[in-house]
């Protein structure tokens, strides 16, 4: 079998995809994900202009060997465009083999080691009886697991309140990136989060118990020591994991939140490869790893991570917001029904425009995603519906303190 054509489809249902489409000679179609939130054309240009050249007439079967020459013949490593890039091309390429075998993807990453894949939502309120709601509604609609996010009095807009208004005068729902010619500016202030957020899952927990799992997305804003004063103050509260306390680019910063605290960190949404990790899954400093398969090189290169992880115990929390396309989502589903070490699935629901565009098979059930019996991925791309959604330019918020400091967001 011989690679005949590699297109790259960007299209906006409600927000920005970029889809890789690889052909082969055989007939036989993969696709892959390669969006990046806010900055999505820059992948699409790196596939388009750089990528698919080199893919032309190559053995799709070869895909160890086709990741290892992407991302070695380019000589400039990691970083996330190139590695949504190689992501894209791998997972593409993962599509076409269990298509030609006539077998779910996660058949040739080992088969099934659960029987389902627990997904956790994300709740949230400007308050605490519009937090309750959500929670509520978030049971109602299956989830067994909930990630808590909540206003905090003095800051006007936070990440992760669903109701909040937009800057496009909507809510904040689905997605955060805005069709704003400029990035929106939102404020921050750490001392009255970590004074607020305390009090929230003391609520919480009254409220609904001590069974649920409870997460929360701290969203890289403090610093080690905040870090470990929030998760010493939340250990009452049997958090699951308290997600990406520190930026984290300084992966030594972490032994001492580790140190202070037994609440269990989850870091890595926005790594891209293993070397991320090192000293973090070495010295045992989390206790879940958040790389999405769409930044961090696919499915090849995070089996790699993640079996390195199980070394130390550390488990699979995988990034799943909805800037992750439901290709994306597919190909961690089917790795996370394969691993050992599967820890929990994030799940964000696509918007019904998004599923127009994307069909697929995957399924969630009381709690439970899984990735659908379909050969390869289980998801098709309707180029036509994609084809009515061009690009819009959209920009993630970005943070200042009160004294117009820019902080992390
Ligand atoms: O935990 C998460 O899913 C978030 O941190 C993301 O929603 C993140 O804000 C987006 O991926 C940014 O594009």
């Amino acid at each position: 079998m011989k690679i005949v054509a590699a297109d790259i489809i960007v299209s906006s249902p409600d927000r920005n995809f970029v889809t890789l489409k690889i052909t082969t000679d055989e007939g036989i179609t993969g696709l892959g994900d390669a969006t990046l939130n806010g900055r999505e054309l820059s992948v699409a240009s790196y596939l388009r202009d750089h990528v698919a050249p080199l893919l032309m007439g190559r053995d799709p079967h070869r895909i160890e060997d086709t990741w290892q020459f992407l991302y070695r013949s380019a000589y400039w490593r990691r970083g996330p465009v190139t590695m949504a890039a190689i992501a894209a091309v791998d997972v593409a390429l993962w599509d076409i083999k269990a298509k030609a075998a006539g077998m779910p993807l996660y058949q040739l990453l080992g088969g099934a080691s659960r029987t389902g894949i627990m997904a956790y939502g994300h709740a949230s309120g400007r308050d605490i009886p519009e937090l309750f709601d959500s929670i509520r509604r978030h049971l109602d609609e299956g989830f067994r697991s909930i990630r808590v996010q909540t206003s905090v009095p003095g800051i006007n807009a936070v990440y992760g309140v669903a109701a909040q208004p937009s800057a496009t005068g909507q809510r904040y729902d689905y997605e955060p990136a805005q069709r704003t010619p400029l990035p929106v500016e939102e404020d921050w202030d750490t001392r009255a989060y970590l004074r607020h957020l305390p009090s929230v899952f003391e609520a919480v927990r009254n409220e609904f118990g001590p069974e649920l799992p409870l997460l929360h997305d701290g969203h890289h804003r403090m610093t080690p020591i905040q870090a470990a004063k929030l998760g010493k103050a939340l250990e009452p509260y049997d958090l699951f994991w308290l997600e990406d306390c520190t930026p984290a680019e300084n992966q030594e910063a972490l032994r001492l939140v580790r140190q202070h605290t037994t609440t269990p960190l989850a870091i890595g949404e926005v790594f891209n490869t293993v070397w991320d990790y090192q000293t973090l899954i070495r010295e045992q400093l989390i206790d879940y790893v958040r790389s999405a398969v769409t930044h961090t090189g696919g499915i090849t290169a995070m089996r790699k991570l993640l079996d390195f992880a199980a070394q130390y115990q550390i488990k699979s929390g995988i990034h799943g917001p909805t800037d992750i396309s439901p290709v994306g989502m597919a190909a961690a589903l089917h790795l996370d029904l394969a691993i050992h070490n599967f820890g929990i699935q994030e799940y964000m629901k696509h918007t019904p425009l998004a599923n127009e565009v994307f069909r697929q098979s995957f399924t969630f059930t009381d709690g439970y995603l899984h990735p659908g019996d379909q050969p390869g991925l289980g998801v098709e791309l309707d180029e036509e519906v994609a084809a009515r959604f061009p690009y819009e330019p959209a920009y993630l918020p970005f943070n200042r303190l009160k004294d117009g400091t820019v902080h992390d967001w």
